[in-house]
């Protein structure tokens, strides 16, 4: 090999670190709801009050009027923002349909909008998920996947660990040949503040089963989400 190019090459492939994996994933995190049972919850009064502190924080009068129902509205907001630790994966897969004349090809379901909140900024990150499972006899209503998807990115994320998520509990729930989960998103940490860089996408995808072992079907799956939309 031409001695300039292997020197630009930034690692020899015995130089690499074994090739990572992602952590295990704990079924209790991707199967069921996930409030804390060891940790007290605070008094809706007392995240009330950490809001006006925020507001005094950043040098605001807490008691003029357009302030002064703030904090309700904000601790309504994280409510709904964050609903998804109430919320259990597994219940929204538990119904299935057996009656699928023998179809044995992947479902996909694509361009399924979220938002999410970033666990190291706790702010939005959204975009689009997409989806595909390939059944074993029997199928999951459609919207159930966008509910699925919904009940994890309704908690604080990454984004890595959204995509993992999604996949893991379709894979444990429903027992499909395969799975595979692409996500697309752009983070408000790295748009409004930091660095700074408006339209930049993250990817991340997530391969089990068919999908992971068969480039091929891997290929398709990606060919029907990129090829057919925009
Ligand atoms: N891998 C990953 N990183 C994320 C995600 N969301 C936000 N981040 C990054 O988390 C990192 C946190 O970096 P820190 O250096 O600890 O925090 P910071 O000083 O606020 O970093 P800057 O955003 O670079 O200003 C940043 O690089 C973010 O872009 C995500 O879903 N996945
Ligand atoms: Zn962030």
């Amino acid at each position: 090999m031409d001695a300039t190019i292997k020197s630009i090459r930034p690692n020899k492939p015995a130089d690499r670190q074994p090739e990572s994996r992602p952590a295990e994933l704990d079924p209790a995190e991707f199967l069921a709801v996930a409030v804390r049972a060891d940790q007290p919850r605070p008094a809706r009064a007392e995240a009330e009050a950490a809001v006006k502190t925020l507001l005094a924080y950043i040098g605001e009068n807490t008691e003029r009027e357009g302030l002064l129902d703030t904090p309700r509205r904000v601790v309504e907001a994280f409510d709904e923002l964050y609903q998804g630790y109430h919320q259990c994966p597994a219940e929204v897969l538990d119904r299935t349909f057996g009656e699928t004349a023998g179809y044995d090809d992947f479902v996909l379901v694509r361009d399924i909008e979220f938002t999410s909140q970033c666990e190291h900024h706790m702010m939005p990150f959204y975009g689009k998920a997409h989806i595909a499972y390939t059944p074993v006899e029997r199928v999951v209503g459609l919207s159930k996947l966008a509910r699925l998807t919904d009940i994890f990115a309704r908690r604080l994320q990454t984004q890595e660990h959204l995509t993992a998520q999604i996949a893991a509990a379709i894979d444990e729930i429903l027992k499909p040949r395969g799975v595979a989960v692409l996500i697309e998103a752009e983070h408000t940490c790295m748009s409004v503040r930091g660095v700074a860089k408006h339209g930049a996408s993250t990817f991340t995808s997530r391969f089990t089963g068919m999908f992971r072992d068969n480039p091929a079907e891997q290929a398709r799956f990606l060919s029907l989400v990129r090829g057919l939309q925009r």
